[in-house]
This record gives structure tokens, sequence and C-alpha cells, in this order.
């Protein structure tokens, strides 16, 4: 006979009281590649991590074929050749192959906001200028503290392409006051992001709180734009995992190599994020 807990009944819900009536706003969804971006369950990506074409493209394969990842992330200052747009290109056609049609963020993480590679602004804006009309791009990473003349041109030259842009923010040291957080999303909206991005670093619980709250107030008050807010490192985990709840609408999760500190493995994520998901929806 399974044990049951003393007063439980089949017939009587532990509670009878129905779920109180919750005001959440959601985000103006998007599809790219038919994955709805800020609708439902947040949506995983997964980054590549090598360093040279055969590495990027045996993990391309891998995300490719792995249902728990929904997008695929090309993080271009791991290569060897990062600043070369030719090969990257190339590279690139062959990595959206690889990925089996998962749409693909393509990445270049400055060493200022905690990538591999330093790179001039210029050079930066020159290297995602060549690499906007080769085609092989879905959304594109921006950092909102480039140059703001890059900035704003490599925006308006990605959304003539049809190319959506996720303009961000890092800090792997620290993380800064909840309206400092608001500050940096709203002028990433107001730069024309169709997806608004920060990755902090927290240094105890109440920093995991801030970035929760500010991603939330965000969405309550400020924009309906989809989010892709975390705390990174293991105490900011739970960030990653919960986002449904207040307001971030994309995660990042690993297979085998983490680019971050926190991520966690893509399986275990979705399965987070479908328990979530279904509390929420249970409880409409
Ligand atoms: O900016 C981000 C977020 C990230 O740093 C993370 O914390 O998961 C992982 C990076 O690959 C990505 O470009």
């Amino acid at each position: 006979m399974a044990a049951s807990l003393p007063h439980a009944s089949a017939a009587a819900p532990a509670t009878s009281a129905a779920a109180a009536p919750v005001s959440v706003r959601h985000a103006a969804f998007f599809s790219v590649r038919g994955v709805a971006i800020g609708q439902g369950a947040p949506k995983t990506i997964v980054p590549t991590t090598g360093a040279n074409a055969e590495q990027v493209l045996q993990q391309a394969q891998v995300i490719g074929a792995n249902p728990n990842a929904d997008l695929i992330e090309f993080r271009l200052d791991y290569l060897d050749f990062a600043t070369d747009p030719a090969r990257i290109a190339a590279l690139g056609k062959q990595v959206a192959v690889a990925a089996q049609g998962k749409p693909m963020i393509v990445t270049f993480r400055t060493k200022a906001e905690g990538g591999s590679k330093e790179i001039s602004d210029a050079d930066y804006g020159k290297l995602y200028a060549a690499l906007i009309p080769a085609g092989f791009i879905d959304l594109l990473d921006l950092e909102m503290f480039r140059a703001p003349e890059v900035v704003s041109a490599l925006v308006a030259q990605s959304h003539a392409k049809g190319i959506k842009v996720v303009i961000s923010s890092h800090d792997f040291h620290a993380t800064p006051a909840t309206a400092e957080i608001i500050t940096r999303l709203r002028r990433q909206d107001a730069l024309g992001a169709d997806v608004l991005k920060i990755a902090v670093m927290p240094k105890n619980p109440a920093d995991v709180l801030r970035l929760m709250d500010a991603t939330e107030q965000m969405r309550a008050s400020y924009s309906d734009k989809p989010q892709l807010t975390m705390s990174m490192g293991g105490l900011g985990a739970v960030t990653r995992l919960s986002g449904e709840a207040f307001g971030s609408d994309l995660t990042f999760g690993m297979i085998g190599t983490p680019s971050a500190p926190g991520q966690v493995d893509v399986g275990q994520l979705r399965q987070v994020l479908n328990t979530v998901h279904a509390a929420i929806d249970g409880n409409k």
C-alpha cells in the first residue's frame, strides 16, 4: 500500500482555497525560425566554446541534435581567427547547417565584458558590419558599452537585414544597484534592442534577489520586450532556472563546457523550466 501523509485523503485536497488571481505582464513575443521568444517557458541557449572550425562544428552538431537546446550561441571570441570575417562567415554557414535550423545568436564577447579577446570598438564594429550581410545570423549580441556610434550603426544595419538585436551588459565582478540594472535595461530598450540582456555576479544572496527584482520591475513597469537576465556563479544559478516567474525569457545552458560560471546542463535546465512552467500555468 502506498504510504500517505497524515490527514491526506484522495477525496479532499489539502487546501480547498482557490489560487489567488495573479497579475503578470507578459512579454510581447516574437518568433525566430519557429522559436517563440518571450512566450511560455524560457527558451534555452547553448553556446559554442570551440577555438577552431572542427571543434565548433562538432559542438554545433551536438547542440543541433539535442532537443533541450532551443537556440545556439556562436561565440566568436573563443576562435583562433576571431577577427577574420571571411573565415568566420564561412564557418558560420556551416554552423547553421550543423545546428539543424535552430536560431543562431552570434556573439563577440569582448575582454572588457568577460570574454576571451580584446578588440577595439572600431574593429568590433567592422567585424560585425562585415558579418551581418553574410546571411547566417538570426540574432546579434551587441554590447551596449561599445562606442555609441558603433552600436547605433550596427542596430540599424542588423534591423535592415531582419536580424534581431540582443543588447547586452556584463559585470563579472559585482552586481550593480537595482536602479543601475534598470537604467541599463531601459537604455538597451531605447537603443532599439529586441532583447534586453544583463549578466551580473553576486557576492551574496541579496545580490541575486536584486537581479530578479530589477528584471521584474522592468517587465512590470518599463518594457514588454523579452529579457535575458542572469546572476552568475553557483549562487546565481537559481536565476537561470526560474526566469518565467520574474520576467526573464531566455536562459543559457551548457553541454559539457560552460561559457560562464553557474550554467547548468541543458537537460537538467529544461526539466526545471518545465516544472516551473507547469506550476505557473496550473495556477492561472
Ligand atoms: O553573455 C552571455 C551570458 C553568459 O555569460 C552567461 O552567464 O550565461 C554566457 C555567454 O556565452 C553569453 O554570451
